[in-house]
């Protein structure tokens, strides 16, 4: 996808704990800038805990943080986000915190200050204004949602 839209000036990163590295992509290119955690900690299996990354941003009005999983954690150890992903706003000023989740059903998950707990990525998004009307327009889908379209797995 092409843009003519010029790049997003660079984002102010305050280090709240002045350990910890600035955001980095891993790879040129990359979408993320990985965060780390501020803390030790063990997360139980099921267990969640909201873990923060010692940094606070100052996104430009009209974008959005989208907090995302690593893969690879998820994949090798079951560790998610509950509200993946997570909504940093423009407006936002305090630290970014994760809300990490061990879905193991069995094993912990060892996490150690400085780990790359999550991935942040910027966005551009539209901030439209909203209008109350009586009747909606018409289209081939209306109100069926939720499968109504079928291809669903068969449960149990
Ligand atoms: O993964 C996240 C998600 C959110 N936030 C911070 C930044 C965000 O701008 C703020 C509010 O998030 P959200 O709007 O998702 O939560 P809310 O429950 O609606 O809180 P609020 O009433 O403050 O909007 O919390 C984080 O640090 N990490
Ligand atoms: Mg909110």
């Amino acid at each position: 996808m092409t843009s003519d839209l010029p790049p997003l000036p660079p984002i102010a990163v305050r280090r709240l704990d002045p350990d910890l590295p600035l955001p980095t992509r891993a790879h040129p290119g990359d979408a993320g800038v990985d965060l780390c955690s501020a803390i030790d900690l063990e997360l139980p299996a099921g267990r969640r805990q909201l873990v923060g990354t010692g940094i606070a941003i100052a996104l430009p009005h009209g974008t959005v943080g989208l907090i995302h999983p690593r893969s690879g954690l998820a994949a090798r150890a079951g560790l998610s986000i509950v509200n993946t992903p997570g909504t940093i706003d423009a407006g936002y000023r305090g630290e970014i915190k994760v809300c990490l989740i061990n879905l193991d059903p069995e094993q912990s998950i060892t996490i150690s200050r400085g780990d790359r707990i999550a991935q942040l990525i910027v966005q551009r998004v539209e901030l439209p204004e909203f209008v109350e009307v009586d009747e909606l327009d018409e289209t081939s889908r209306g109100e069926g949602g939720y499968g109504s379209s079928g291809g669903h797995a068969i449960l149990g």
